[in-house]
């Protein structure tokens, strides 16, 4: 097993199923299914040499060298039934952790291609259980549950060929509590599927609930609760607690009669070997050999059933991983002339909705390379929309949305957002250094390079002032870092990428005083000669912009210059005099306070 393979050759053919992985890593699960019959014939072979055994021992005179030669014979199968055993179990779990390592590169790959519509709606709870819980239920079937399979299909026959071998009589008698025991399995387990998938859909909903409750288990406890009063969760949790106990109560009887007919051949064949023996048509070696054996033959079925069980869930969990990789990725057209130079990005009657709901209806306006060019409105109104939309996170329906002249559905999307920088709000950091962090945006960049764009981002004093500098490892997402420390990391991403477009969500609202002047230095560093796209949340720092759109509604409200804008548009005037009392309240506000490091301008 490689991990170094390159990503672009996790192509697995869809739909999957249980038989086609087995072409993933068909070398060693097929030696591990080889080794597996050998080792199933070979539990059986023992008990040959022992009834050869019995046969000498209880002749007129044995011969005890022949008895140790075979005793020699049966402990030496013993050892290899063990060792083929032993190789067969390290093969099955290679070729399963094989499988299962090609397929989340597949399904990360997929994700990775699918535009943000296809998770609406998925918990990412329920993602992150299909990415891992479900992967990993697969290891079962590869690891054991094939070689369990193997072991049931030939023990019994080894096994039933041998006490046939041996009296056909006592072997049918062996046989009588099968077709019992498998009428009891067809009760035990009607029905199955439907409670499997239902237990499925519990642990999917816990999933997404635990998830939910961990993500806000701040603002829960705030509320003096605790997981059991987490609506939600509760109720999943009672609900997987009702369900085992209604499929203990409804599946015990069945399970019992199965467990215990399927090990009760003795019955049957005891005392009718008692009697035959008595009658002089069944010696006693034959009837020590059926006492060793018929146990033995039919126990292997019983541990399949148990595997099987667990085979229904796996078979919802290879629904799940399907529904990943056979998501449709975003069109990627091929061999399309790209644009380059400054780049104009057009909205040209441009319409938008997720689900039922319109979020933008017919909107066009030009943001001009080299410019800067503000998005402003009140919430709701589809500022993200647009931004997301130029960024293919999602796909809009109808209209056209252009850069450098060409529709963004032309570009191949590698190459469209290699000309993206994107700074939004939520800035994704990950497990690993600060220099990792934004060497991801350029890489292979240098040491120098990194500083230049940190130093550049206002980034550079704090990133030296962590205890081991840029190689800090940042926690789970840049946890230990201010959100105004975090935008600066992100600033110092985009100016490392150095993008002719930038794609800004203005994100100053929730910083202190400091950090504001900050990021402001850093977004001028960032702006210059860029054709940009910000979404500003406070006038004052785009009222400077090179064109305003006022979006209202998911339509245009007005567009110009920040005094054009004052003179002609009646919502533009709202929210600069909203905007203007805000800042006459908090400079109020200011001198009656003694100004903190969270103070406002
Ligand atoms: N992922 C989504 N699924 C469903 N509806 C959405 C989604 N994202 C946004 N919307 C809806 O689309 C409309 C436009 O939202 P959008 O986020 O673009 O507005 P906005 O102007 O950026 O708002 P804000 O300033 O509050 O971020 C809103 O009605 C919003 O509820």
């Amino acid at each position: 097993m490689k991990n170094s393979k390159p990503m672009q050759q996790e192509r697995i053919s869809t739909p999957i199923h249980f038989g086609n992985l087995l072409r993933l890593a068909s070398r060693p699960l097929g030696w591990a299914v080889a080794t597996a019959i050998g080792s199933a014939a070979l539990s059986i072979a023992p008990f040959w040499f022992i009834y050869r055994i019995a046969v000498e021992l209880f002749s007129a005179q044995p011969d005890m060298a022949v008895v140790w030669q075979l005793a020699w014979w049966a402990l030496g199968l013993l050892a290899l039934r063990w060792a083929l055993m032993a190789v067969s179990h390290v093969l099955a779990h290679t070729g399963a952790f094989a499988i299962q390592h090609r397929l989340r590169l597949a399904m990360a790959r997929r994700l990775g291609e699918v535009p943000l519509s296809f998770f609406a709606g998925r918990g990412s709870g329920s993602m992150r259980r299909t990415l891992t819980d479900d992967v990993n239920g697969l290891e079962g079937f590869y690891a054991h549950l094939l070689p369990d399979m193997v072991a049931a299909a030939v023990v019994p026959l080894a096994a039933l060929a041998l006490l046939f071998a041996a009296d056909w009589r006592l072997a049918l008698a062996a046989l009588v509590p099968l077709p019992l025991a498998l009428l009891a399995q067809w009760w035990w387990m009607r029905g199955i599927g439907g409670r499997m998938r239902e237990w499925n859909d519990l642990q999917k909903r816990i999933a997404n609930q635990v998830g939910e409750y961990v993500r806000g288990v701040h603002v829960v406890k705030s509320f003096g609760l605790d997981a059991r009063s987490f609506g939600e969760l509760a109720t999943a949790v009672r609900g997987a607690v009702a369900w085992v106990e209604g499929y203990a109560k409804d599946s015990s009887g069945g399970w019992v009669l199965f467990t215990g007919l399927l090990t009760a051949n003795l019955i049957t064949v005891a005392p009718l070997g008692a009697w035959l023996h008595a009658q002089g048509t069944l010696d006693l070696p034959t009837y020590v050999l059926f006492l060793l054996v018929a146990p033995t033959a039919l126990a292997p079925l019983l541990r399949l059933t148990f595997a099987l069980d667990e085979q229904f869930q796996r078979a919802e969990a290879m629904g799940r991983i399907n529904e990943v990789l056979q998501a449709q990725p975003s069109a990627d057209p091929v061999g399309s002339r790209i644009p380059d130079g400054a780049l104009d990005v057009d909205f040209i009657d441009l319409r938008h909705r997720y689900g039922e709901r319109l979020a933008l209806d017919g909107v066009s306006f030009r943001a001009k390379a080299g410019r800067l060019t503000a998005l402003v409105g009140p919430s709701g109104s589809g500022k993200s929309t647009l931004v997301r939309l130029v960024a293919r996170l999602y796909e809009f329906e109808s209209g056209s949305l252009q850069v450098g002249g060409m529709d963004v559905r032309e570009w191949p999307l590698d190459a469209l957002l290699g000309r993206l920088g994107i700074v939004f709000q939520d800035v994704f950091l990950f497990h690993g250094t600060v220099r990792e962090n934004l060497a991801m945006a350029r890489p292979g960049a240098s040491d120098a390079q990194i500083e230049t764009a940190a130093r550049a981002a206002r980034a550079h004093d704090f990133i030296m002032a962590l205890p081991q500098g840029y190689d800090t490892s940042l926690g789970d997402r840049g946890a230990g870092l201010s959100g105004g420390e975090r935008q600066r990391l992100a600033i110092a991403r985009a100016l490392l990428k150095n993008a002719p477009i930038l794609l800004l969500d203005e994100a100053t609202a929730s910083v202190d005083a400091e950090n504001e002047a900050l990021i402001q230095q850093a977004l001028d560093e960032l702006c210059r000669g860029r054709t940009v796209l910000m979404i500003g949340h406070r006038l004052h720092s785009v009222m400077h912009a090179d064109h305003i759109v006022v979006m209202n509604g998911g339509v245009i409200a007005g567009q110009g210059t920040h005094v054009e804008l004052l003179n002609s548009c009646l919502i533009y005037q709202c929210l600069w005099r909203d905007h203007e009392q805000s800042r006459d309240w908090s400079l109020g506000e200011s001198r009656h306070a003694t100004p903190t490091r969270e103070s406002r301008p």
